[in-house]
């Protein structure tokens, strides 16, 4: 079987390698001629654990190659994944140009069957939208499916989460293409859900409102612990253990980010809304996330009064560890808080940079974490990496202004910081 992926951004280029991991042959597609070259030559151009490795295995396997040649890939094709970006119009809709576009795509140049299989995340009905549209372009009236298969995978365990997925959905109506994709998935050990297209789209959906609704619940609730004196974490592990609840995704912090729980949250109210409801929990779960990277500045503001002339140190801009992915990090309006209020920020990460649109006479980026601390009056810790914890913080507490740390990951250990001569406020926990 001939696999196609159109779109070699993050998930394109996971689910590319993993089926080439699997054995069949594939070809990646993308109509960015720069992302190709990387790719073609070996480069990750994005920050993913263990990605790369499997890139050089294959470009040389024969397994795999990547190509801007959209006729020749979808003609040779019997399996296309659509791997495109699906972001957010202004509405807070999901943006399905680029979908159509793919779908025209393969309508235009489709030579006998073809499964066209949907891996990006997209409102419930597209895959109807899809055979429509593949439907008013099909000049040869050539047979196709158009399936639906989400996607669960987590950035900076891209590789981990597509190898040993929890569960593959698979919604069709067609047995030819219900075949086809067990045939596919036939050496991956977790259960396999076959259901309806439109199921299968809500199932995405509904799965990553949902952590994001566990984050805010914790966000808010160590709110409640800070006035109560009780470390959240401990309430964490004490509720996780509840085999109900599940210890996952309990950890509060400074908000969720990243290319896909704001988008996709916003994108299920609005589909709700078309259809004449509000889905009233996830407009709080919206309203505490945008408000909890303040609840950390707060902290700050009331220790530090004004941060007129302050010096803040950030360590952290990704919007989680192990990625370079900077989409919707809550470090960013910190940041862009801290010199509203005429702060200077030194800013660490180890993998993520700024945009280079993103400058300010009051902003300095570091090429070392150790750089960023002398004379600082408060060091905030956005992203949870783990070399954050293995500095060395007794000899840092010197070099500061004044040793205030906040830690919006609640990363470091209260107690020791404290030893050290450190103010310490974590989220929830002090
Ligand atoms: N990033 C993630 O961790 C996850 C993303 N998803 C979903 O997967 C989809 C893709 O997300 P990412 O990989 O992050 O997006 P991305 O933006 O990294 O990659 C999309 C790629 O599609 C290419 N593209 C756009 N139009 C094209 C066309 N007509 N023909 C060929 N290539 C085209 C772009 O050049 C780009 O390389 C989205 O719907 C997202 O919500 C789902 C699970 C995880
Ligand atoms: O649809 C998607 O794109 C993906 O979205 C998320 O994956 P991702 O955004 O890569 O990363 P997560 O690990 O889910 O983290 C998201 C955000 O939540 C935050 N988070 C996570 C867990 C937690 O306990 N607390 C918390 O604040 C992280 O710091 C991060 O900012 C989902 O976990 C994936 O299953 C899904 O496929």
């Amino acid at each position: 079987m001939n696999i196609l992926v159109i779109g070699t951004g993050y998930v394109g280029t996971t689910t590319a390698l993993v089926f080439a991991e699997m054995g069949w042959k594939v070809t990646g597609l993308d109509t960015d001629q720069q992302k190709l070259n990387q790719l073609q030559n070996g480069i990750l151009y994005f920050h993913e654990p263990g990605l790369k490795e499997l890139l050089i295995k294959h470009n040389s396997s024969g397994q795999l190659q990547f190509t801007s040649n959209k006729k020749e890939a979808i003609q040779k094709s019997d399996v296309i994944f659509i791997c495109v970006g699906t972001p957010s119009r202004p509405d807070g809709s999901a943006d399905l140009s680029y979908v159509k576009q793919v779908a025209e795509d393969v309508a235009y140049h489709m030579n006998g069957y073809k499964l066209v299989v949907n891996k990006s995340t997209v409102p419930v009905g597209t895959q109807e939208k899809v055979t429509e549209w593949i439907s008013e372009s099909n000049r040869h009236a050539h047979p196709y499916d158009v399936a639906s298969n989400p996607e669960f995978l987590r950035e900076g365990k891209a590789l981990e989460d597509s190898l040993h997925p929890d569960r593959i959905i698979i919604g069709t109506k067609s047995d030819r293409a219900a075949k086809l994709l067990q045939q596919l998935y036939s050496s991956m050990t977790c259960e396999i859900i076959e259901t309806t297209p439109r199921t299968a789209e809500l199932i995405k959906y509904a799965s990553n409102a949902f952590l994001a609704t566990k984050i805010s619940y914790m966000n808010e609730l160590s709110r409640l612990s800070d006035r109560l004196d009780v470390d959240i974490r401990e309430v964490a592990k004490g509720m996780g253990l509840d085999l109900r609840i599940g210890s996952r995704f309990l950890q509060a912090g400074i908000g969720y980010g990243g290319s896909c729980f704001p988008k996709d949250v916003s994108a299920l109210q609005q589909t709700a809304e078309e259809n004449g409801m509000k889905l009233q929990i996830l407009e709080q779960v919206v309203n505490v996330n945008k408000s909890q990277y303040l609840y950390m500045l707060d902290k700050a503001k009331k220790k530090l009064g004004d941060f007129a002339g302050k010096k803040a140190a950030v360590l952290g801009l990704a919007f989680k560890p192990d990625t370079d992915d900077i989409r919707e990090a809550p470090s960013l309006r910190l940041i862009q808080d801290l010199l509203g209020q005429q702060a200077t920020v030194h800013l660490y990460d180890p993998i993520a940079k700024l945009p280079a649109s993103f400058t300010h006479d009051h902003l300095t980026v570091a090429s070392m974490a150790e750089d960023v601390f002398k004379e600082a009056d408060a060091v905030f810790i956005c992203t949870e990496w783990t070399m954050f914890q293995e500095l060395d913080w007794k000899s840092i507490h010197p070099q500061m202004k004044q040793p205030n740390l906040f830690d919006g990951r609640n990363m470091l250990d209260a107690k020791t910081m404290k030893s050290f001569g450190y103010y310490y406020e974590g989220i929830g926990y002090k």
